[in-house]
């Protein structure tokens, strides 16, 4: 396998007990990219991921990380390499926003309380808010705010691989927008492989390097945005870029 392939799902097979939602699913995706995953709800979007930082083990089939079987992996190892960003992300409220951050470069370094205050204050200008955010808590801030500490401290442990589901889900149009630039930003300024799912086929098309359309547990089309939208695979491609 190249060495430029971040991660790679081999004949991946996912059951819930009886039911399965995924089979036969294969997949690569590159070091570096921005791979944007859309589809119907329940189409297996969340489980793809779960399956990539291992909260989930496949029925079947390998799934690669960096080149290596996660499966043969430490998992705790696997999963501070690999940061989570979820809707609504559960920040600890009675922990401020510097505590919020400083979590995990903070188990990770205790001995040098510098340099994690450092790593916060470097953070949290990644993010674009203000240093004196870090001396409030969660409830003090805005959803989209809230949003942004819950990005700084996904990158806090420097992870290569960066998964986010439905991360602008719950804020206003116009706060979606900018989480949108600055997550564009942080890509190119990180160089972070990001997955990320959206309902937002907008969204879908304006961030990934890659779209990749699922319906039922497989993949319509996993293409440029532009093939996306210029030369859709299947009519439940063609049905979702039509306006
Ligand atoms: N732990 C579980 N046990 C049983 N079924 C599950 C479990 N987790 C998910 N499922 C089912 O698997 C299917 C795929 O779930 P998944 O969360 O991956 O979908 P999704 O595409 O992310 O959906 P949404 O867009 O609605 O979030 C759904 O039908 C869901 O009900």
């Amino acid at each position: 396998m190249g060495n430029d392939i971040a991660i790679r799902f081999e004949h991946v097979t996912k059951s819930y007990r009886e039911r399965e939602i995924l089979n036969d699913f294969n997949m690569e995706i590159r070091r570096g990219e921005f791979l944007t995953i859309i589809g119907s709800s329940g189409s297996g979007k969340t489980t793809v991921l779960k399956l990539i930082n291992g909260l989930i083990s496949p029925t079947f089939g390998i799934i690669y990380v960096d080149g290596k079987d996660i499966s043969k992996e430490d998992q705790t190892l696997l999963r501070r390499n690999i940061g989570y960003v979820i809707q609504g992300i559960g920040l600890f409220p009675h922990m401020t926003v510097r505590k919020n951050i400083a979590y995990v470069p903070g188990l990770l370094n205790h001995r040098d309380k510098e340099k994690t205050r450092r790593a916060v204050e470097r953070l949290i200008d990644v993010v674009g808010l203000e240093q004196e955010m870090l001396d409030r808590y969660p409830s003090e801030l805005s959803g989209g705010q809230r949003q942004r500490v819950g990005i700084a401290r996904a990158l806090a442990a420097n992870p290569d691989i960066l998964l986010m589901d439905e991360p602008f889900g719950a804020v206003d149009e116009i706060t979606r927008k900018m989480l949108q630039n600055e997550i564009l930003r942080i890509h190119e300024q990180l160089g972070v492989t990001i997955v990320f799912i959206t309902h937002d086929i907008k969204e879908a098309l304006k961030l990934g390097t890659r779209v990749m359309v699922m319906n039922k547990g497989h993949v319509e089309q996993f293409d440029t945005p532009d093939n996306i939208r210029n030369h859709p695979a299947t009519p439940f491609v063609q049905e979702l870029v039509q306006d």
